[in-house]
């Protein structure tokens, strides 16, 4: 018997069941705007089934094109267009018990490309382009719009549809006041704001029938100023139940708030109280949703009774078989989602196609395939880093007989310095998830050795991971001053660092070492009241949406951040994570510096030019962040004695320090050598 026995019980959802209490949350994958992506979603969902998920929900799909995310982003509005989403719901049916409900989802104010609309023509602060006031007339069509799209999803073969209303989308906006600003029906009491998606529920409902799964996305906690109010919420949620919707899922944070709701360094299951809280007044099954990334933990929120179902989105781009693996006993193998969204949600932002950082496979199922081995061959992976791991257990799972070798006294590499920032403790799921794998594809690890072109040469193949030094800038004095440290002194090997410090160069490592210099080990990272207050969330939701005055603590160490370049500090971090670390560091005290040029180190400190003025740093240290070089001294030997050599992960680029890369890179390439 599995020991997640409430997660994977079924659900009785009257006139059908889910098999599991797993909902696949809803992710745009960008794939729905793809030539071919349709195939490509159907084989991506198709293997989220067969791994167990209960309800798959869809990314979002516009009802109407104003109502699209982008111009030209996926819309279901005609009946040319049930065509292609029955690929994917013949795909997700193939599979017995699964089933699929396809998300509509609205942006209104949040569309780019000039066609948005909304109850009051206000801009959203995330995006420039105005939406235009609907008249009467114009609410109307959208109403008819999202149960013509309802009734064509029914027509396509899903089992249901999602209704989002929550994270700031238009129908998000006609229930707060900071968004509708009307004096007509559809304005001003809370009962005219919520009308809109009563409305839309009570006639989509009408239009499929009872027996089509209708959820409903509420917007728990808006996050925002001039949000709903905790007595709202659930007036609302009392209303949606009577007019007939058959779940209610929870949305947590307008994308324009400005509190990290996914980031990694939200602590795990942050906001299942939120949910928890509101089934003492429902009936209805609730999901709850956002950084639940463990059986465990999603277990236990629904044997505790905080919700009926749990959403995962994200770990299901991680693992396909995240549901399969728990309820076989091998929770160990879950490839588990760390929260960092560099291929995920920076991806999507970025126009881009979604993947995952821990699993190139996601949404690249029908394009990286391992390929049957034709013959057996003797490879070596030197450096068991990320690129080295992931090449290494990928052509071992193919039945390549695999020997890895690192210097060190454990595998990890680069992960190892990660895993010790404050917010990235997920990564020691990676390296978890790696050793159990090395493990099971059995791998011959051979740690604190360090090899020599002549120890290579019986291998078939070879394939250098051998990683990165950290480059050291030409700056005067700096071989001299006994100031100066590497980031690798800091975070590996524990050099003792001062009161005041400068951090040279801001890039992804320059903001890691300013977080552990200013955190040092005090903060509990993943305690949920201390990133509460942190952020400023009142999760009783006693204020319009659930603000709290913010309590951050500054640090005692002084911390200087600087970059050569002029752009914003930190400009290079990722899409939506990038606000989240300068904001910590803000408000931790960090002086960010760019356009700053370096004139000199002595043992008065860095001396520094910023437009043309020159200042002194009086610091104890400086930490140099400023780029590296690869890791290649094996690479001509072994070309010399002709060994087939390949160079993955830093050793091939070492411009910046790239998990993503790297694994992407050894995954490919063991999945066809
Ligand atoms: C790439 C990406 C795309 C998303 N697209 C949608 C979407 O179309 N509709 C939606 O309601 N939520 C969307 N979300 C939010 C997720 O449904 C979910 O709320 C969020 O990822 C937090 O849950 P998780 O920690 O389980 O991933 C998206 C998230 C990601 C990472
Ligand atoms: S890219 Fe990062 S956040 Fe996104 S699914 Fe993968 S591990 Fe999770």
């Amino acid at each position: 018997m599995s020991e997640f026995q409430s997660l994977l019980q079924p659900l009785d959802l009257g006139f059908t069941q889910a098999r599991s209490r797993v909902v696949m949350g809803s992710m745009h994958t960008g794939l729905e705007e793809r030539k071919g992506g349709w195939e490509r979603q159907a084989e991506f969902f198709r293997q989220r089934a067969e791994g167990g998920v209960g309800i798959i929900v869809t990314g979002g799909i516009g009802p109407n094109e104003e109502g699209a995310v982008f111009r030209g982003g996926s819309i279901l509005a005609s009946s040319d267009e049930v065509a292609q989403h029955r690929i994917v719901t013949d795909a997700v049916h193939s599979v017995p018990g699964a089933l699929i409900c396809m998300q509509i989802l609205h942006a209104g104010r949040y569309a780019y490309g000039g066609l948005g609309v909304a109850p009051s023509a206000i801009p959203a602060p995330i995006n420039p382009m105005p939406p235009r006031e609907l008249d009467e007339e114009g609410i109307e069509k959208q109403i008819q719009d999202f149960v013509r799209c309802a009734s064509l999803a029914k027509e396509a073969g899903y089992d249901g549809v999602e209704i989002m209303g929550s994270e700031g989308y238009f129908i998000n906006q006609f229930i707060a006041k900071r968004t509708n600003h009307r004096d007509d029906r559809w304005g001003g009491s809370y009962e005219n704001r919520i009308r809109l998606p009563l409305e839309i529920v009570r006639r989509v409902r009408d239009a499929v029938g009872p027996e089509f799964i209708l959820i409903y996305r509420l917007s728990m906690l808006d996050l925002v100023e001039d949000g709903s109010t905790w007595e709202e919420i659930v007036q609302l949620g009392k209303a949606l139940e009577e007019v007939g919707v058959t779940i209610i899922n929870t949305g947590i944070g307008w994308h324009e708030a400005r509190v990290p709701t996914i980031a990694t360094s939200v602590p795990r299951a942050a906001f299942a109280e939120v949910t928890a809280r509101m089934k003492q007044h429902l009936s209805v099954p609730l999901i709850t949703t956002n950084r639940i990334n463990d059986p465990s933990v999603a277990d236990a929120i629904i044997a505790e009774g905080k919700a009926d179902m749990v959403s995962m989105a994200r770990p299901m781009l991680a693992d396909a078989e995240f549901v399969r693996k728990a309820a076989e006993g091998r929770a160990d193998e879950i490839n588990t989602c760390i929260g960092c969204n560099q291929a995920c949600l920076d991806h999507t932002f970025g126009g881009g196609e979604v993947s995952c950082l821990v699993n190139p496979y996601a949404c690249n199922e029908t394009k990286l395939i391992d390929q049957p081995l034709t013959e057996k061959k003797r490879i070596a992976v030197v450096g068991a880093g990320p690129a080295g791991l992931a090449a290494a257990t990928t052509a071992a799972k193919r039945g390549h007989d695999v020997t890895l070798f690192d210097a060190d006294d454990k595998i990890g590499g680069q992960f190892n310095i990660a895993k010790q920032i404050p917010g990235k403790e997920e990564f020691y799921e990676t390296l978890r998830y790696f050793r159990v794998m090395l493990e099971k594809t059995g791998v011959n690890v051979r740690l604190n050795t360090r090899v020599s072109a002549a120890d290579l040469t019986d291998f078939d193949e070879v394939m250098l991971a051998t990683g990165i030094s950290p480059r050291t800038p030409d700056i005067p004095g700096i071989q001299d001053s006994d100031k100066v440290l590497s980031y690798l002194d800091v975070l590996k090997h524990k050099t003792p660092v001062g009161q005041r410090v400068a951090v040279i160069g801001a890039g992804g490592i320059g903001f890691d070492v300013s977080e552990y210099l200013t955190h040092g080990d005090t903060t509990p990272s993943q305690n949920v009241e201390e990133f509460m207050r942190e952020w400023g969330v009142d999760l009783t939701v006693s204020t319009p949406g659930g603000l709290a005055e913010a309590q951050v603590e500054r640090s005692p160490r002084e911390v200087f951040l600087l970059q050569r370049k002029t752009s914003k500090v930190g400009a290079g971090l990722g899409k939506t994570t990038g606000w989240i670390h300068r904001t910590t560091l803000k408000n931790k005290g960090v002086k960010m510096m760019n356009g700053v040029s370096y004139d000199r180190i002595d043992e008065k400190g860095l001396h520094i030019s910023v437009n043309g003025e020159a200042k002194l740093l009086e610091v104890d240290h400086i930490v140099v962040c400023a780029g590296q070089e690869p890791n290649r001294e094996l690479q001509q030997a072994l070309l010399d004695a002709g060994v087939s050599v390949h160079l993955i992960g830093g050793a091939d680029k070492a411009a910046e320090l790239d998990a993503k890369r790297a694994i992407k890179q050894g995954t490919e390439l063991a999945a066809a050598i």
